[in-house]
């Protein structure tokens, strides 16, 4: 499928954030960062902002939630509007329950690995989920750089969205930029969040196409991973 630029609204002006969103409206998703200062030391935003921003733009949001107690939390983000919801593993009680009840509600159920976190524990939860996010950075600032150790973990996931026959997408998560880009494209992922490579852009909307005309010359061209853009 083509490659899905999702700009980091966590790297936006917060004193304008429905002017931010209107900025990147070429691009798949916004990105938006729920932090809680429990499970990163950051605090962000909450289900009323994430509200306020679905009134503000017609580009889907993806909520990134880094959050304590994702299975009590997840379900208000999609009642809020959101069209994905990722929640970490590590925070998550019952990962299959929640990602259920997520797609229930009607939005995309979506689960995060930490760097450290491995993949293959979860190799039988894959056909719950409709993306898998590979943390690029420790989660919890924008503006980190790209850890590319996680490559390996990008390759391997990609493997086993293959093995499975599964049309789940692969986001990638921190560090991501023009300089960055090209070798997680070509290592499977194929949803790229980038946060200060687009709002720290004198464009952000030209650094959108940028980014995502490099991922895609990077795969030689679309649908390369055998995969749809099929939403849900
Ligand atoms: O989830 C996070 C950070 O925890 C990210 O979404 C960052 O917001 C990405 O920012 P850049 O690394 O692209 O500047
Ligand atoms: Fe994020």
């Amino acid at each position: 499928m083509a490659a899905q630029i999702n700009p980091s609204i966590l790297s936006a002006d917060f004193a304008r954030l429905a002017d931010e969103a209107k900025a990147v409206e070429g691009a798949d998703w916004l990105h938006v960062d729920v932090m809680d200062n429990h499970f990163v030391p950051n605090l962000t935003l909450g289900v009323p902002v994430v509200e306020a921003l679905g009134k503000a733009t017609d580009t889907p949001l993806d909520c990134h939630l880094m959050i304590e107690d994702p299975d009590r939390w997840a379900p208000q983000y999609v009642e809020a509007g959101a069209g994905s919801v990722t929640f970490h593993v590590e925070a998550a009680a019952a990962p299959v329950r929640l990602a259920r009840e997520i797609r229930a509600k009607g939005a995309r159920a979506s689960m995060a690995l930490k760097p450290a976190t491995p993949i293959e524990p979860y190799e039988d939860l894959l056909p719950e989920l409709d993306m898998l996010l590979v943390m690029t950075v420790e989660p919890g600032f924008g503006g980190q750089a790209f850890l590319d150790i996680m490559l390996p973990k990008i390759r391997r996931t990609r493997e086993l969205i293959a093995k499975h026959g599964l049309e789940l997408w692969l986001q990638v998560d921190g560090g991501v930029s023009a300089a960055t880009i090209e070798r997680c494209a070509e290592a499977g992922a194929d949803v790229f969040v980038a946060g200060s490579a687009v709002y720290g852009a004198e464009d952000p909307a030209k650094a959108v196409q940028e980014l995502r005309a490099l991922a895609e010359k990077a795969t030689g061209t679309t649908g390369l991973c055998g995969h749809s853009a099929t939403g849900r």
